[in-house]
């Protein structure tokens, strides 16, 4: 679509990590996007790229990527860029996406600093593009007033697994009222080098920091819609119909893709049959797709039948990771319905989601060169 001196300049803040490598993999071939700037710690900069990153992903590193010097994550080191992709760590993205933003960047950011702003969206690419609509608001309160710079986060990994079906089955079915997750997290969730090995080879960690909390919260955000009151818009945290949520995660010896368990609750009675959520399942289709964003799947999510799918080691790498693999659809006794979800999480639940985000905004006009 893009020739290639049409695409947007694009930087990777966080290029070394696990997430920043999986940019790097996914915007070599972009069509609309293409890598100009590398930024990391003060420790990799200065370097060149191989010297920097323990690279970790299957493809080598791209060629032009091989060449370039990793840079401080200052913005002035990113003004030709249009855009930047986070994957920084926590503890620095706050302060460091918050100046990108000041100088009129557009940030699609992984990191959990910026998702309770009540002015940024928290977009899973694959249900609440919408949400890019709180942008012009978030512009025009920042001081002074920005043109062009915006913060969009995407969700938790684990949240993303299993908002997708969710939103799908509240858009059949109506308010779901509650809902059961237990996680069974990949290892590289925790970004590199990640657990030791003694920690977890062996063995299950019934415990990540944050991550229920996060997972609980988050869902909410991304469920509800948005309101507005004088002109004033607000996210509605799903508060039309309060929906409870209780989230118990796990990290397992796996290394990529988080697998779920879901139990769910309608509003609606009586409840969907199992055939009804499978076959509601199935035809969700996201607006990213249709609108012809070129990381959106064409299975948003994808219903397996076979009794033992879906794994994380079979599953995680079909459509490129981009989607969410649902499985085992049936009764609960206790809720009203119960199945499986996985998702890539450095994927569709770190860098594909970031890149899907961009790329709507891109197809609406919401980013200039
Ligand atoms: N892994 C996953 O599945 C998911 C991760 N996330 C989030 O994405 C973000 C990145 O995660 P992940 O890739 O796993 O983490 P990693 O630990 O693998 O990478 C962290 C990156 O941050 C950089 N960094 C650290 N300190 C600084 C600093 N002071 N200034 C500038 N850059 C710095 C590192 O650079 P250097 O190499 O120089 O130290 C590195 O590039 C995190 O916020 C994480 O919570 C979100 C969803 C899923
Ligand atoms: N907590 C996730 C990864 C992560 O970094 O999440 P967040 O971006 O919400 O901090 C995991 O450990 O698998």
């Amino acid at each position: 679509m893009h020739h290639e001196d049409k695409k947007f300049k694009v930087g990777v803040l966080g290029a070394t990590g696990t997430v920043g490598q999986r940019f790097i993999s996914l915007l070599a071939e972009h069509p609309y996007f293409v890598i100009h700037a590398l930024g990391a710690s003060q420790r990799s900069a200065g370097k060149k790229y191989p010297q920097a990153a323990t690279w970790k992903q299957v493809k080598p590193i791209p060629s032009a990527v091989r060449e370039m010097v990793v840079l401080e994550c200052k913005p002035e080191h990113f003004a030709e860029c249009s855009v930047v992709f986070s994957g920084l760590d926590a503890d620095v993205a706050g302060d460091i996406e918050a100046a990108f933003r000041a100088a009129e960047l557009s940030v699609f950011s992984n990191a959990k600093n910026f998702r309770r702003d009540p002015n940024v969206p928290l977009i899973v690419p694959l249900i609440n593009t919408s949400h890019l609509g709180m942008i012009p608001q978030q512009q025009s309160l920042h001081a002074p007033p920005l043109k062009k710079g915006f913060i969009v986060t995407n969700a938790n990994c684990s949240t993303t697994a299993f908002v997708v079906p969710l939103a799908a089955l509240e858009k059949a079915f109506g308010p779901i009222e509650s809902c059961i997750i237990t996680t069974m997290q990949a290892i590289s969730g925790a970004g590199y080098p990640g657990l030791p090995s003694l920690d977890i080879l062996d063995n299950v960690v019934p415990y990540i920091s944050g991550e229920e909390e996060k997972i609980e919260w988050e869902t909410l955000k991304i469920l509800g819609g948005i309101s507005e009151d004088d002109g004033v818009k607000a996210f509605d945290m799903h508060s039309r119909h309060p929906l409870r949520i209780s989230a118990s995660c796990n990290r397992v010896p796996v290394i990529e893709g988080h697998t779920e368990t879901v139990s769910v609750r309608f509003a609606r009675r009586p409840p969907p049959s199992p055939q009804q959520v499978r076959e509601a399942l199935v035809a969700f289709t996201s607006d990213a797709y249709a609108l012809g964003c070129p990381s959106a799947p064409r299975h948003t999510v994808f219903v397996h039948e076979e009794p033992d799918r879906p794994q994380p080691r079979l599953d995680r790498d079909f459509q490129n990771g981009a989607g969410v693999c649902v499985g085992r659809v049936r009764q609960c006794r206790v809720l009203d319905i119960k199945f499986v979800a996985m998702a890539n999480n450095v994927a569709i639940g770190a860098a594909t989601s970031s890149i899907i985000n961009a790329e709507f905004a891109v197809l609406k006009g919401l980013i200039t060169p």
